[in-house]
């Protein structure tokens, strides 16, 4: 089976009729849209939205900034894949040695992990988000605290498979490109059986970001905080450096982090700056060069371009009774290398002031 976002796809590389009439609020207005017309909804002065199918039938949404910007944003069978700031440049990061072959999840751009991180539950690592087929969202409820943007989809994922996970769920997807080229996702999660258990879940957004080098990589935000140290059998330590930086593999989930962390690429002279809103924790993750090599889809090398760093739900499970939803946001966003550090005092940041 192949990964699609459209409910129906096809092997041509059109724009999917279907998908354009759902999606956004740049291209609704056509009912049709071919390359030509897609050319110009990528012209206007507000975002766009474009569908292609590529050569193996899987389907790949481009959302486009205003006119003159090059920020877009790539899904590829609804995973992020690619972003690039307002200059064009990318800010994701893909194995060298990805595997595009679906349902084998695919090594960069930002993975969603639910109902559960890791192995730490009954079903499979990082749970099946990351290598099910999304559908766009036809008749997504209003977002009402959703910031203006330029061009936006909605996903949906709803499928029920009890030997999978028994529950019934409705898990909802916003991915929008704001109008400065900030990535933002929204996921809402609904417990739709109505009268029937509560269900418990942790999630996670595994952001692979690309660096210029990991050794010149900076992490603020988290200084001072506990985290759950993966390497050494998720034992709870408090942070004694005062910003993180890379130099043996990491692989640390914070606890009760700020709504603000920054990531600062010295080297490229780019910060990004991640924001979040109802995920109280943040994964951070660098395999280094021993744990690089034993990962299948790595590149030996590739460890030295990447970080992930995350906006999770972890600690602690949420839970869903019957008819409930929880929503969880983060952003990205990409900084002037004049961010300076002090901007992120945990407290402050906490208090939000
Ligand atoms: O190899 P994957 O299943 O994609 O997991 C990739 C990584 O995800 C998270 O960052 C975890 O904290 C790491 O322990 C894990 O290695």
């Amino acid at each position: 089976m192949k990964r699609t976002v459209g409910e129906s796809s096809s092997s041509s590389s059109s724009s999917s009729p279907q998908a354009t009439s759902s999606s956004s609020s740049q291209a609704t207005s056509s009912s049709n849209v071919s390359a030509a017309s897609a050319a110009a909804i990528a012209n206007s002065p507000i975002g766009s939205v474009e569908f292609t199918t590529d050569s193996n039938g899987l389907e790949k949404v481009i959302l486009r900034g205003p006119r003159r910007s090059s920020a877009e944003v790539l899904l590829y069978g609804g995973q992020v894949l690619s972003w690039k700031n307002k200059l064009g440049e990318e800010l994701l990061f893909v194995s060298t040695k990805a595997v595009f072959a679906p349902p084998k999840p695919i090594r960069g751009g930002i993975p969603i992990c639910f109902p559960q991180f890791l192995n730490n539950g009954m079903i499979e690592r990082h749970g099946f988000v990351r290598t099910r087929f999304w559908r766009i969202d036809l008749d997504p409820p209003p977002l009402p605290t959703a910031a203006p943007c330029s061009s936006y989809i909605d996903l949906i994922l709803d499928e029920q498979d009890r030997w999978t996970w028994p529950h019934k769920y409705e898990f909802r997807h916003r991915v929008a490109l704001g109008y400065e080229g900030e990535l933002r996702l929204t996921s809402r999660i609904r417990n739709i059986r109505p009268s029937g258990k509560p269900f418990s879940f942790t999630f996670a957004y595994l952001p692979y970001l690309f660096v210029s080098d990991i050794s010149e990589v900076r992490v603020e935000g988290v200084e001072t905080l506990n985290y759950l140290d993966h390497l050494q059998e998720k034992e709870r330590i408090t942070e004694q450096a005062d910003a993180i930086t890379f130099e043996s593999e990491v692989d640390k989930v914070y606890v009760l982090t700020p709504t603000k962390i920054a990531i600062l690429d010295h080297e490229r002279k780019k910060t990004i700056e991640l924001r979040k809103d109802g995920l109280l924790d943040a994964v951070v993750w660098n395999p280094w060069d021993k744990k690089a090599k034993a990962i299948e889809d790595l590149g030996n090398q590739d460890y030295k371009k990447m970080v992930c760093v995350g906006a999770a739900a972890i600690e602690n499970y949420i839970t869903l009774k019957p008819g409930e939803e929880w929503k969880g946001r983060m952003e990205l966003n990409f900084v002037p290398s004049s961010y300076c550090s002090g901007q992120l005092d945990p407290q402050k940041a906490l208090l939000g002031v």
